[in-house]
């Protein structure tokens, strides 16, 4: 149980308040308010009233084991409504990723409400796809491994050494593709290539995989034979539809060659005939109209593509069912398999999947915690926490932060009580829709808010450039209250990306400081102790 603020729990609330006036919150986002946006730094004196207070303006606050949930229980920011689907020959142009179109099939999928944040993987990569507007650029080379040493191997600079119809290099210079991303420098030629050649292209997400075989696929449908050609596999519905807008927008000009979709709600009766020269399914849909319906003849499939392979064989059910798809596909077919890691099942998988394949990896960018400097500071309840937490805004924060906390209760708590401060604050948990998510991520890259509460929703995988400031309002914990250390690195290594020189604050309590030097044998590294109520330290470090 998070123990409230005691001004939400009704009695005396002096003591309190007299605490959070002493320190400049609670009265709104005045300048006096440490919360209060993103305040340049001072250069003056500092305003009185953000010291330590006195001995007896912070009384020992009681300990409470058995309080009730929170009385008062803080709205969720308001959120943009997803935009209305639009009807699939419609589709918007694509400036770059936009929401995935309903399909006109089903309403788009809400997230059922979660009691916990542990996200699944298809979420997560969707919301990827939806928060990556843009290319992310690695600095990593591309390794390729090659079994067989007569296959040609070259990569390309320019769009326009591939062998593309010009109808693809238009929807490519639409797209504002100036030159190819570095897997597609090496994975294009040989998706074009002749004779078709197999591969297995590894990178994280946002490196441009998709707008690759999306090429391949346009590329090497034929707009005069009216059947399917090119199947591509996606785990989920969702995932599908958004290949879908891809396909779209790059094919905008290769307008005979047509889209169909096999997922849940498009139903086909037995004996239809489809035309489309691309299908794009989840497995389960795909077999139900390829044995089942009989619809699609997979016998006549020229190229296969399985998107998110790590995500089909951590999902129950699809990796199977992908095995008995590829079973089916002629032996001349050509098979893409692409993944945002690599490890040991994928790696099984794919072998099971894709004969000779060469294989094309780009090495995710590593998180590490040499450029994070590591701090934390010792409170004896969660208001004196907070007490702390100001403390480090007003001093140390200048830019944007991201707030780490444990469970969706206390970020609500946090969220809720920042929010009376008068401070813009976003939070980011499992209970909103992806595209809720999606969008709030979206608002503060875009830095309308400036801090952003979140639960471990938003602990990997997601880069917002600018942040260079981390706070663990508690620190995480496994189910036996041990630290979670891989949630720590991935909560802390969002300070750090891109080679940034990140900070990172760690405010806990008495109890679980047996948790800091635990994560510090861990890692082999240091986490300095801070006063919070010491401003000249604290100011101290952010001049350094
Ligand atoms: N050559 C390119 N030049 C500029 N932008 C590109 C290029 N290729 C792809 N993009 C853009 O980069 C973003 C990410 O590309 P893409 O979706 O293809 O990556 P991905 O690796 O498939 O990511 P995910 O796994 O999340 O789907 C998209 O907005 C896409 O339009």
């Amino acid at each position: 149980m998070f123990p409230p603020h005691p001004a939400l729990r009704g009695g005396s609330m002096a003591g309190s308040e007299r605490g959070l006036r002493g320190l400049g919150a609670g009265t709104g986002p005045g300048p006096g308010c440490p919360w209060h946006g993103a305040a340049p730094r001072r250069s003056g004196p500092r305003p009185p009233g953000l010291r330590r207070p006195e001995p007896p303006v912070l009384p020992e606050l009681p300990v409470l084991p058995e309080l009730p949930v929170l009385p008062v229980l803080p709205e969720l920011p308001e959120l943009p409504e997803p935009p209305e689907p639009p009807e699939p020959p419609e589709l918007p142009e694509l400036p770059g990723r936009a929401a995935a179109p309903g399909l006109g099939l089903l309403p788009a999928p809400r997230a059922p409400p979660r009691d916990d944040d542990r996200v699944p993987l298809a979420e997560l990569s969707l919301m990827n796809k939806l928060i990556h507007t843009s290319l992310v650029e690695s600095k990593q080379h591309v390794e390729i491994l090659q079994r067989d040493p007569n296959s040609p191997l070259f990569s390309i600079k320019t769009f326009e050494e591939l062998p593309l119809k010009k109808e693809l290099l238009q929807g490519v210079y639409m797209m504002g593709f100036n030159r190819p991303s570095k897997i597609q420098e090496q994975a294009l030629p040989l998706m074009l290539a002749h004779p078709p050649q197999n591969l297995i292209a590894q990178s994280q997400s946002g490196t441009g995989k998709t707008a690759a075989f999306v090429l391949a696929m346009l590329s090497r449908a034929s707009a005069s034979e009216k059947y399917p050609q090119c199947l591509c596999l996606a785990p989920t519905y969702e995932l599908a539809l958004q290949i879908g807008q891809v396909v779209r927008a790059i094919g905008k000009f290769c307008t005979d060659i047509k889209v169909n979709y096999a997922v849940r709600g498009n139903r086909v009766l037995k004996g239809t005939v489809l035309e489309e020269q691309i299908i794009i399914g989840t497995p389960g849909t795909t077999l139900d109209w390829c044995f089942k319906q009989r619809v699609l003849d997979l016998t006549k499939i020229s190229l296969f593509v399985l998107d998110e392979a790590d995500i089909m064989i951590d999902t129950q059910g699809l990796s199977c069912q992908s095995i008995r798809i590829q079973r089916a596909l002629p032996n001349s077919c050509q098979v893409l398999l692409f993944s945002a890691t690599y490890k040991e099942p994928v790696r099984t998988f794919a072998e099971r999947i894709i004969p000779n394949p060469i294989v094309i990896k780009l090495r995710e960018e590593e998180l590490t915690l040499s450029n994070i400097r590591q701090y934390f500071m010792v409170c004896q309840s969660s208001d004196e926490q907070y007490r702390a937490l100001c403390n480090l805004y007003s001093s140390f924060i200048i830019g944007q932060v991201m707030i780490f906390c444990q469970t969706r209760r206390q970020a609500d708590w946090l969220s809720g009580k920042m929010s009376r401060d008068g401070h813009q604050v976003a939070i980011l948990t499992a209970e909103l829709t992806v595209m809720q998510r999606a969008s709030v991520i979206q608002r503060f890259r875009e830095g309308k808010e400036k801090v952003l509460i979140a639960t471990n929703v938003c602990a990997r995988g997601i880069d917002v450039q600018q942040v260079t400031t981390v706070v663990n309002f508690g620190l995480p914990v496994d189910e036996d209250g041990e630290p979670d250390f891989e949630t720590y690195l991935h909560r802390i290594g969002r300070a750090g990306r891109f080679g940034h020189r990140g900070i990172a604050f760690s405010v806990v309590q008495r109890e679980t400081v047996q948790l800091v030097r635990k994560i510090e044998e861990y890692f082999q590294t240091t986490i300095k102790q801070l006063d919070p109520y010491d401003m000249d330290e604290l100011e101290k470090l952010a001049a350094e």
